[in-house]
């Protein structure tokens, strides 16, 4: 846990060896304490030196110990011991030193830190804040604006800047944190942690160190325990299990090997090709562009280019524009290793292209799709090696978005899954196995979230009341904020190609009804009037110009819904936030439980990376089915049960088996959850 060696005859030297991050457990703290006694007492030793093995100085505290009780020697105490002691001590920071593992440095009298690690307090991330000294050393070392940008954001630093931050605490200090707490509320709505950290730096720039740690110690306490914490705990860990995908077959993320990438094809340069071609060029990989018309290629072709110029601009590299070429013809992917097809979702036209490739390429080539919900095993179907064939569903934009499904068909063998995972890896992004059913995880749970939207618009309530109590919640933006983002034609045309609207629909079917269930066609009848968002500049809300941003509220909306109320005989009423919350947001994770049941996704941690990653689900909130379990499901079963009697031409409220199956087995805890799903069927 840590090596003590003598060098030089008078140097000790405490190498850190807790692998893989050598996190601070009580174990590494307990054979730290005792090498400082050792060095400290043996009169030979002149210097200490503190590393880490491997070349990771320290990740920090070990996270996984904050789930019980806190058992060893404390580590504020070890800290202070170190920093006080009368031999000097020097940490050789190579690698990460982040959170404790920063703070360890800080205790040392020098730091010595390679040009490439990476220093930070990344504490915010998981709803605490660094407490042991952190929040008071770093503001003494630094000067209190920096300390308090690198506390409160948790970005990390490379060693070279950490010299150069000498800013004195300003004349001005309340009027700073007044300005850096506004802007973290605007950040981080409803997130405890930062502002925590804002107080304990002030205790930083008013107190003596002696007071100053003493109000760090209470600002951790109330921290420590509270649901944030646990959440943002929580969404660490599962991001981590999500890369971990596993197959019934008995195929893992461990057994099974990935092939090498060099080379890439995307089909159609539209939205999503553009930002696919950019992950995969900033990856290294070549890529060949292929369009259907050449002005539409030079469109996209430039529109690549601005974008991997601009960002190669941002990241102060150079852009890889010598591994991109552009093509009309399919001929000139004979020999890459991947294609990822991203032409209109329209399951004729992609079956042709996935026909086209199969003659085309070589045939080890993998074949994957970015559809958004179209059966990739059909597409599978129609070419000559349905092995190869996976989805890989990107979201917009594509180039900045983390999250990356990746839909294992039936027929997807494990090498071809876990080709899908890591490439998403390399990209820099999240990726999470699903199986193949309309909509994968995501689209599918979208469904009942965005009905239960349009459905509280019937009964009473507006478009800007729904979102502002979503954003309340935490989301970044309310579901008609996105909407009309998104844009707003693209749910029309699917639901005029399902039948739900237009030409097609059965005359016989009532007007608030289809396929026997509740339906709204008010978002039909916002479409109907040209308003698709913002990029016409009209949509739930209204916009300066098209491409606006600035939503204001429309009262053509608010008339719009009026006479739809009154045409229908719907007395509006008071609907209240708690009633918004829970609609939504239970019925969304209902879907989850569904979806776990059907084996569309092997955990509940996979559900919430997709929530928190692909949809702006508030991570200090942990995701839909974390929030769920923190609700209580006990709870969350008897408000469905509630809603689905008041809508029983509702089937989304109607509780999952699943649901109920964990109740009646008290509760169990998310992470446990998969031992009850495990005798249903799976799609992975
Ligand atoms: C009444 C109550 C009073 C309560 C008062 C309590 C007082 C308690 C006193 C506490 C003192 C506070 C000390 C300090 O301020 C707090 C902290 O230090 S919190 C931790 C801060 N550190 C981090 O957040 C870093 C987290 N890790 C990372 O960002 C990355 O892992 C990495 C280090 C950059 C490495 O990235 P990668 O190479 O990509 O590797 P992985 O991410 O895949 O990780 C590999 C593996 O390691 C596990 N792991 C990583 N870091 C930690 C960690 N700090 N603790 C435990 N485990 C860690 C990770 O989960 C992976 O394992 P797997 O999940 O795959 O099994
Ligand atoms: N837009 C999104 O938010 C989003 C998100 C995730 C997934 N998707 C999916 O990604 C796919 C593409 O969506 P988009 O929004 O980029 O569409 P888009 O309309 O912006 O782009 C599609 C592009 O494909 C080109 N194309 C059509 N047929 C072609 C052919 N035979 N050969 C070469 N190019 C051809 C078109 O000219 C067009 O430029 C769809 O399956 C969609 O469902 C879209």
């Amino acid at each position: 846990m840590a090596r003590y060696e003598l060098v030089k005859r008078s140097v000790a030297l405490i190498t850190l060896t807790n692998p893989p991050v050598n996190a601070l457990s009580s174990a590494v703290r307990h054979a730290m304490a005792k090498s400082m006694e050792q060095a400290l007492n043996d009169p030979k030793v002149t210097a200490v030196v503190i590393c880490g093995e491997n070349g990771r100085f320290c990740g920090g505290a070990d996270i996984r110990e904050f789930a019980g009780p806190l058992r060893g020697p404390p580590l504020v105490p070890l800290l202070d011991a170190i920093e006080a002691g009368e031999k000097p001590v020097v940490a050789a920071i190579e690698g990460v030193a982040l959170g404790g593992g920063f703070e360890l440095a800080l205790v040392c009298h020098y730091c010595i830190a390679h040009f490439k690690a990476r220093l930070g307090l990344p504490e915010v991330t998981l709803g605490i804040l660094p407490a042991a000294g952190g929040t008071q050393r770093l503001p003494r070392l630094i000067g209190i604006p920096a300390a308090l940008e690198l506390i409160t954001t948790a970005k990390p630093l490379s060693s070279r800047r950490v010299s150069m931050l000498t800013t004195p605490c300003p004349p001005d200090l309340d009027a700073l944190l007044e300005v850096v707490t506004m802007e973290v509320k605007k950040k981080a709505r409803g997130v405890m942690a930062p502002l925590a950290c804002i107080q304990a730096v002030r205790a930083a720039a008013t107190m003596p160190y002696s007071k100053g740690i003493k109000r760090e110690s209470e600002l951790m306490a109330t921290l420590f325990n509270s649901g944030q914490a646990r959440a943002l705990q929580y969404c660490f860990f599962a991001q981590r299990t999500a890369g971990k995908w596993t197959l019934p077959s008995g195929a893992q993320w461990n057994n099974s090997k990935p092939r090498e990438i060099r080379s890439a094809a995307i089909i159609g340069l539209g939205t999503m090709g553009r930002g696919i071609v950019v992950s995969l060029a900033r990856a290294g990989i070549s890529v060949i562009a292929v369009e259907s018309e050449k002005k539409l290629l030079e469109t996209g072709k430039q529109m690549v280019i601005g974008m991997l110029e601009r960002d190669a601009k941002r990241r102060g590299v150079s852009a890889s524009l010598n591994l991109l070429k552009f093509t009309l013809s399919l001929q000139d992917l004979k020999d890459v290793d991947l294609v990822i097809e991203a032409v209109f979702e329209d399951m004729a036209l992609k079956k042709r292209v996935f026909q086209e490739l199969s003659k085309v390429c070589r045939p080890a080539t993998l074949l994957c799709t970015n559809t958004s919900g179209l059966d990739v095993d059909a597409l599978a179907g129609v070419t000559d090696r349905p092995h190869l064939v996976v989805g890989m569903h990107f979201f917009s934009p594509a180039h900045v978005m983390k999250l990356l499904e990746v839909v294992c068909g039936p027929r997807s063998s494990s090498e071809t899954i876990a080709t899908a995972m890591s490439l998403g890896k390399r990209m820099g992004k999240v990726s999470v196995a699903v199986g193949n059913c309309p909509g994968f995880v995501g689209n599918r749970m979208l469904k009942p979230y965005l009905d239960q939207a349009t459905f509280l618009l019937e009964e009473g309530a507006t478009p800007e009341q729904i979102d502002k109590a979503l954003e309340d919640f935490g989301f970044a933006m309310g579901v008609f904020r996105m909407s009309d983002l998104a844009g707003l034609d693209v749910g029309w045309r699917i639901r005029k190609e399902s039948g739900l609207t237009g030409p097609d629909v059965d005359p016989k079917n009532p007007p608030r009804r289809r396929h026997g269930r509740r339906y709204c066609p008010i978002p039909d009848m916002v479409c109907e009037q040209g308003r698709f968002g913002q990029k016409t500049g009209r949509g739930w809300y209204m916009y300066d110009k098209p491409g606006g941003t600035n939503a204001k509220p429309d009262p053509l909306i608010q008339n719009l819904l009026e006479m739809y109320r009154s045409r229908y005989a719907i007395q509006p009423r008071n609907i209240s936030d708690k009633e918004i919350i829970e609609r939504c947001l239970f019925a969304l994770a209902n879907e989850g439980f569904r979806i776990l049941e059907d084996g569309i996704a092997a955990r509940p941690e996979d559900i919430d990376v997709i929530y928190l990653f692909g949809y702006g689900f508030p991570r200090h909130r942990g995701g839909p089915m974390f929030y769920a379990s923190m609700v209580g499901l006990e709870r969350v079963l008897e408000r469905l049960e509630h809603y689905h009697q008041a809508h029983p031409d509702v089937p989304h409220l109607e509780p999952s088996p699943l649901l109920k199956k964990l109740v009646a087995c008290g509760s169990p805890s998310v992470q446990t959850w998969r031992e009850h799903i495990k005798t249903m069927h799976s799609h992975l």
